[in-house]
């Protein structure tokens, strides 16, 4: 799998693209963050990637970092073709060291002492292209270090461009090929000029074109959909009013128009009157006609004794699907009638992003599973093939502020590009263990007191993330002078960029206790209310 997907390949002829190989770090897909900010498209591939196999040739190449050392058995190590591309090359710490280790082993060793943290480098000059990596820079500059491996002498046919205090060796270049190595992350914001440094790698010296931009991935998309699902195709969506989907689905929508069937279902663990609300916003707002189907019955039903919160999400994963089937079969019935839309549903359409997709690209492989998030990992094989639905995923490439960005391109409204994320299998893992009508009930009355007081105070736009979630043990209380045994509500808000490190949000007391008050005496069988202060990590977002 080299990226392209529907439409990938599509990204590549439009936009020059830096090819990130990921050796495993955790701050990999930070490189193509920095890149996408500077404009230009990145893309993040694993770095055994058979350069054979890519369909597409970058501008440049860079190898990022690795918790392995290169002289290690086993170590993982790149195709040596990349070096036939003739493109410019930048390794970044693990990278660095591989291009070192590859033109002598003796090049790479242990260092006597592991440098994690700040460091102030220093760059030299020397002449020609070997100075454009620190063109335009101050000679002197904190940059971040996370090493334990050095650079024993200088490669054969290198420059030293920089030192640190530590690192004789902390940036390099060759004095004729464009080939580059940083001892240090240039990615991560600690790194003073890190961006400006990506920026002389990809533009000055890769030559890249800085036209990344959402409105030209919006045409571009939108005709790249059209030549996919082609003059009769017809599309069944899973929208379910979350910002992905939504703008995917107007996206769709500007596309092919009719031939597009959006559909949400109502698995009975969604908010309060979310279904409708969000069937007259698509209405409203984009004018996208979606079908709720009424699942919630079957959905409770199946989730009756069901504790486990994987139980849970693997069996509201597949019920998704079994609706999802149904409805492609009864839109074709309906819509032989009608020579315009008549066809068969040939693709089906979802909200997947590109952290979805790294993840289950990166080259540890998918990370140990902490939960089966309900679309990742694709869809049966009976969905894709039985029925050959092709699967959609239009904002597979972008991540979630470059969605948002998207959304504000197509002319959607602040509201629903702003909305929080709310996760497929829904009120269902903000209830703790089983999941009954009841604590459904009072999770969507506590939640919905909850964001409205929060939006009341203006902090709706500062927080990531916020719900209410039921612990069902009950604690004791008093109210009227009467014991009262309730559930116990947790309140939830975080804040992130990315949703895989957050921290809880830090309220103002009043709101707080004004969302306390309310709930305890507007949410019957309730009698505690309790904030949950828990960072990801250890906790999660999501209660299960
Ligand atoms: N109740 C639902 N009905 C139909 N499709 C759904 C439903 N819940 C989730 N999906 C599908 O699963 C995809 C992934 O869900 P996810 O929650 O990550 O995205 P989203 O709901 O579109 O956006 P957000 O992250 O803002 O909630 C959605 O994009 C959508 O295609
Ligand atoms: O569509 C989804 N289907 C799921 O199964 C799912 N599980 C978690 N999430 C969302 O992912 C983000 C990270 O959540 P966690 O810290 O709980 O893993 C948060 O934004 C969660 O809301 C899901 N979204
Ligand atoms: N961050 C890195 O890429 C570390 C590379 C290598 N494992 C070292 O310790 O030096
Ligand atoms: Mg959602």
């Amino acid at each position: 799998m080299s990226g392209t997907g529907p439409g990938e390949a599509m990204a590549h002829e439009t936009f020059d693209t830096i090819l990130v190989l990921d050796f495993g770090s955790q701050y990999t897909h930070l490189i193509t963050r920095r890149l996408r900010e500077l404009n230009i498209f990145s893309e993040m591939l694993p770095c055994t990637q058979k350069i054979a196999e890519l369909k597409f040739k970058p501008k440049g190449i860079i190898l990022s970092g690795g918790p392995y050392s290169v002289y290690e058995e086993g170590s993982p190590h790149v195709d040596p073709a990349v070096f036939d591309l003739n493109v410019p090359i930048l390794g970044i710490c693990y990278g660095m060291q591989e291009l070192a280790y590859r033109i002598g082993t003796d090049n790479v060793i242990a260092g006597t002492h592991r440098e994690y943290g700040h460091s102030n480098l220093k760059a030299q000059s020397v002449n020609g292209h070997v100075d454009r990596l620190f063109e335009g820079l101050e000679d002197s500059m904190r940059v971040w270090m996370s090493h334990g491996d050095k650079l024993a002498k200088l490669p054969e046919g290198f420059h030293t461009v920089a030192t640190s205090d530590n690192s004789e060796y902390a940036a390099i270049a060759h004095g004729e090929k464009l080939i580059y190595g940083l001892q240090f992350h240039p990615e991560v914001t600690h790194t003073q000029n890190g961006t400006a440094l990506l920026k002389n790698f990809a533009v000055g010296i890769c030559h890249c074109n800085q036209n990344w931009t959402m409105e030209r991935f919006m045409e571009e998309k939108i005709a790249d959909i059209r030549r996919t699902v082609g003059e009769k195709g017809q599309v069944l969506a899973a929208v379910s009013g979350g910002v992905d989907s939504t703008v995917a689905a107007k996206l769709m929508k500007e596309a092919i128009g009719d031939r597009f069937w959006a559909v949400l279902v109502n698995n009975g663990v969604m908010r309060l009157n979310e279904c409708e609300q969000v069937q007259r916003d698509l209405s409203e707002a984009l004018g996208i006609n979606l079908t709720v189907i009424d699942g919630a019955k079957e959905f409770l039903d199946g989730l009756k004794g069901v504790e486990d919160p994987e139980k849970k999400r693997k069996f509201i994963g597949g019920k998704f699907i079994d609706f999802f089937e149904a409805e492609a079969i009864k839109i074709e019935e309906a819509a032989a009638k009608d020579p315009n839309r008549a066809g068969k549903i040939e693709f089906f359409m979802q909200g997947t992003l590109y952290p979805d997709v790294i993840e289950s690209l990166s080259f540890k492989g998918p990370s140990a599973t902490i939960k089966t998030h309900h679309n990742v990992g694709g869809l049966p094989a009976r969905m894709t093939n039985g029925q050959g639905l092709k699967l959609i995923e239009p904002l597979r490439s972008l991540y979630k502020d470059e969605v948002r960005a998207l959304g504000r391109a197509l002319g959607i409204r602040e509201e629903l590009v702003m909305r929080h994320p709310f996760p497929g299998p829904g009120i269902a893992v903000r209830i703790l263990g089983e999941v009954t009508e009841e604590k459904v009930n009072i999770a969507r009355q506590a939640d919905h007191i909850f964001i409205s007081e929060i939006r009341k105070a203006g902090l709706y736009d500062q927080i990531s993330q916020a719900y209410a979630a039921v612990d069902p043990s009950r604690a004791v209380g008093v109210m009227g002078d009467k014991r009262v045994y309730g559930y116990i509500i947790i309140l939830r808000a975080v804040t992130t960029t990315d949703y895989m490190t957050a921290e809880a949000f830090n309220f103002p007391w009043d709101v707080l206790q004004r969302i306390m008050n309310r709930i305890v005496n507007e949410v019957h069988g309730v009698c505690r209310v309790v904030y949950d202060i828990t960072s990801k990590p250890p906790g999660t977002i999501e209660m299960e």
